[in-house]
């Protein structure tokens, strides 16, 4: 059964941790876009912010009056210096005890225009997609990236404790779209 915030027609994936699942609150959005090519992923080394020296896709916040698409392709040109046919992969929500639930929109893409250039917050590197670094990822990515590598739709929820800027997932659930 998917938790609270998740559409109820999803097969479950993926599911640990234990403990109830934390309130509702507030939903912030973001974005977030991951180029693959061949068998090689592209990631961004995060050099500020959230998830500061860990490795990610190009994302950000959504901005008042933008369509989460919008702000897919404006991330991926700040951050990385290109701009791609973007293909929605799945929804995460990720939760944390008083603050705003993050709601993630994943995009895949598989070609792009540009030159990947190194941004002030991101510095771009491909991996083989059977060496992804989830070591020196957010820890839950290692449950849906490959959905999003096999091209199967999903949706996902992580809960985590926070103490400072230490992030401990608590309970996870990610579900793959019946309809895919
Ligand atoms: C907690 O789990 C998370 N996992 C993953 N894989 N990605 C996450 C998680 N929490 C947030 N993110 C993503 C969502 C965004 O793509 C970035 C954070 O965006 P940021 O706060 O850097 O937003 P910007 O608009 O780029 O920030 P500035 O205001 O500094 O430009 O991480």
């Amino acid at each position: 059964m998917p938790p609270p915030g998740l559409p109820d027609d999803l097969q479950e994936f993926k599911a640990g941790g234990s403990g109830e699942w934390f309130p509702a609150a507030e939903i912030r959005y973001y974005t977030n876009v991951f180029l693959v090519q061949d068998d090689k992923l592209l990631l961004g080394y995060k050099k500020r912010g959230l998830g500061i020296h860990k490795y990610n896709g190009f994302g950000g916040k959504v901005e008042p009056k933008e369509s989460t698409m919008d702000a897919a392709l404006r991330e991926l040109q700040e951050e990385a210096g290109i701009t791609a046919p973007l293909i929605h992969a799945g929804t995460l929500l990720f939760v944390v005890p008083g603050e705003k639930w993050a709601h993630i929109d994943i995009f895949r893409a598989e070609e792009y225009t540009g030159t990947i250039t190194e941004s002030d917050e991101m510095r771009p590197e491909w991996f083989d997609t059977n060496n992804i670094p989830f070591d020196n990822m957010w820890e839950e990515d290692r449950y849906w990236l490959p959905l999003l590598l096999s091209k199967q739709h999903f949706s996902g929820r992580a809960d985590f404790e926070r103490e400072g800027e230490k992030y401990s997932p608590k309970k996870w659930w990610i579900g793959i779209d019946s309809t895919t």
